[in-house]
Parts: structure tokens; sequence; C-alpha cells
């Protein structure tokens, strides 16, 4: 059978495009950040996220990352404010990671690399469903925080790394309720934003990014944490599920605009 898509040699981002063509167009994710190109907009407003604890549902492991998944059947965990137009809602979680501390994000920001990064996935219901939104250019919001190896790691991150022995394998799932996300976010609101696509395929162009400019701090011990989940299934071959990030794309031209000097 044609080797789905992931990121091993023969299966990483390198080929998509031979099954995803979109994976060459000229606004796809992730890319660098170079401060001297980013415009500061001060029309961008603050965002606002709230987000109702009951509206998470479980965690899984789907062999490419570890996603926490939310009831997104109503305005029930919004998103609004900031480059937006409307509510967008909250569907799921997931993160990026290395096989090392010294890498594993996806945006790269002034030549640094962090060790994982955490995508909070929301859509636009004015475009009826997820599958509709991820055909329109404002159908997609994608809020980034950057994890970075610390001396004093937020203890908000536990919940998740808790449950990662209940999901070891590919397509393991574990209930994972009364969890508000937004614990998650560092002090500051700071942001950048562009128009950029999915990270993996199928790599539609349909998300405004709003990338927070304060990293949250991380233990070295919860990012081996995160290391120890594997991409095989229970009773296959160990796969060491690390190394979960698509390399930066080409700008095409875009301008990142900052909500800050
Ligand atoms: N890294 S990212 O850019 O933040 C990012 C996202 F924003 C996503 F929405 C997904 N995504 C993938 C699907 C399956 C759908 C299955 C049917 C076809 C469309 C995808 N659900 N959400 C995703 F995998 C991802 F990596
Ligand atoms: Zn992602």
């Amino acid at each position: 059978a044609q080797s789905v898509w992931g990121y091993d040699s023969d299966n990483g981002p390198e080929r998509w495009h031979e099954n995803y063509p979109l994976a060459k167009g000229d606004k796809q994710s992730p890319i660098e950040i170079n401060s001297k190109d980013v415009q500061h907009d001060s029309s961008l407003a603050p965002w606002h996220a709230s987000y109702d604890p009951g509206a998470a549902k479980t965690i899984l492991n789907n062999g490419r990352t570890c996603r926490v998944v939310f009831d997104d059947t109503f305005d029930r965990s919004v998103l609004r404010g900031g480059p937006l137009t409307g509510t967008y809602r909250l569907r799921q979680l997931h993160l990026h990671w290395g096989s090392s501390d010294d890498h594993g994000s996806e945006h790269v920001i002034d030549g640094v690399k962090y060790a994982a990064e955490l995508h909070m996935v929301h859509w636009n219901p004015k475009h009826g469903n997820f599958a509709g939104a991820l055909k329109q250019p404002d159908g997609v919001a994608v809020v980034g925080i950057f994890l970075k190896v610390g001396k004093t790691p937020k203890p908000e991150m536990k919940r998740i790394l808790e449950e990662i022995d209940n999901i070891k394998t590919k397509g393991k799932e574990a209930p994972f309720q009364h969890f508000d996300p937004s614990i998650l976010f560092p002090k500051s609101r700071d942001y950048w934003t562009y128009h950029g696509s999915f990270t993996t395929p199928p790599c539609e162009e349909c998300i405004t990014w709003i990338l927070l400019r304060e990293p949250i701090e991380v233990s070295s011990d919860q990012m081996a944490k995160l290391r120890s989940l594997s991409k095989n299934g229970e009773n296959e071959p160990v796969n060491p599920l690390v190394d979960n990030w698509r390399p930066p794309q080409p700008v095409k031209g875009r301008v990142v605009k900052a909500s800050f000097k």
C-alpha cells in the first residue's frame, strides 16, 4: 500500500507533495520569522480565548502526535480578537517535538528552534463545519505556543504529560476532561501573525497563525516523557514518536505582523 505520509525518509515532508500537491503552495507553514522583517501593526487588537473546561473530551496518540480533542458542536470554547474577524471554535490541540531539547518546533524565530511547539486549532463556524472551513482562507486559526526547556517548568503541562502513559502506542485514546487549555498561555499576550497552512497534509492554506512571542517552560524530563510516545501500534516494533515537525517553508513575499514593538 502507498506509504501513508509521516516524518520518515520515505514518507516525510520532502515527499508530501506527491500525494498532497498543496504542499508546494505559496502560503505554506511553518516559516522562519526574522524580527528585522516583521512589521509592527498597531491596529492589531488583543486576542481573547474563553474556553469551557467541560469541553475537553479525550487525549489520543494518532501515531503522528499527541492530540487533545474538544467538543466543538457549538460555541463552547472560542477564540476571538487579534487578527480575527468573528469567533473561532477550539477543536483540538496537539504538539510537535524533536528527538533532543535543541530542536523540535516548526516555526523558527530569529534562528531559534524550540524544543516543541503546541498548536491550538480553532475553526470558523460561519463555514458550517471543519471540513468546509479548511477550504476557506479564513477558515482556521491556530495559536502556537513555543516550549522551552528550563528550570521552572510550568505545572499546567503536567496534566497532559500525566496522560502519556495511557496512550503510549498509536490508536490509544483516554478520557481527558475538565481541562482549560488557557492555563498553558504565557504571561504576555504579544504575538506574531501571518497567513499560512496546515503544517501537515493536506497542507490547506486556510490558517491565520497567531504565534505567541513568550515561550512556556517545560523540564527536560517532561520532554523525555513526550518522546516516550510511540508511532507504532501496541504489538508492533517500537518506533519512537519524535521529530514530528515540518521544516520552515518559503515565505514567498508574505509579511509577518507583530502586535508588539
Ligand atoms: N500543525 S497544524 O497546522 O496546527 C494542524 C492543523 F491545524 C490541523 F487542523 C490538523 N488536523 C488534521 C486533521 C484531520 C483532517 C482529516 C480530513 C481532511 C482534513 C484534515 N484535523 N486536524 C493537523 F493535523 C495539524 F497538524
Ligand atoms: Zn501542529
